[in-house]
């Protein structure tokens, strides 16, 4: 049912809801002239909880606001040796600690694997089901080090 539901919206507008544009840059990047698409900045409270249940909250939020077709991505960059943390609270974590909190944080550990996890949700409107999918790509925490314009990408 799901997949039926995005076949129909695929010609309809979709309104990606994000504040960030280094994440707009990379989703218009990858999405191309698939599906017609436009953004747009709205506060939306940041939820707490398992990352699919974030963002599937977002997309109904967003959609509520929106009143049609919504895509939404929440990024968690989460250390394997903290069980997952700070997953989807590293935002405040680096707003507060900078990278260098972020990447002391495992002093205490030997393992410093990692893995950045991006869960989009779509929704064709607020009372529909969202449509969520993951990304997870695998590495390690490090030193900052070089450019310092998107998020934690220096320290992973
Ligand atoms: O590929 C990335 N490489 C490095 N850093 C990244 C990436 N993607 C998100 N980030 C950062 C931004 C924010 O500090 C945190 C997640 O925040 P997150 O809540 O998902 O996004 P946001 O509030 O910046 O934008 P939105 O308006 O779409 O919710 O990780």
């Amino acid at each position: 049912m799901a997949v039926e539901a995005l076949k129909v919206v695929i010609t309809r507008l979709v309104t990606f809801v994000t504040g960030n544009a280094k994440k707009l840059e990379e989703v218009r990047d990858i999405i191309e002239q698939s599906i017609p698409l436009r953004s747009m900045k709205i506060d939306l409270p940041e939820l707490q909880g398992e990352p699919d249940e974030i963002s599937k909250q977002k997309a109904r939020l967003a959609a509520e606001k929106v009143k049609g077709p919504v895509l939404v991505e929440d990024t968690c960059l989460c250390y394997n040796d903290l069980k997952g943390l700070r997953g989807p609270y590293v935002k405040w974590h680096l707003d507060k600690t900078g990278l260098e909190g972020l990447n002391n944080l495992l002093h205490a550990y030997e393992d410093k694997s990692a893995y950045a996890l991006c869960t989009f949700s779509f929704a064709l409107d607020a009372d529909s089901e969202q449509v969520t999918f993951n990304g997870k790509t695998m590495g390690k925490i490090v030193p900052p080090r070089g450019p310092k314009d998107f998020g934690w990408d220096p320290i992973f």
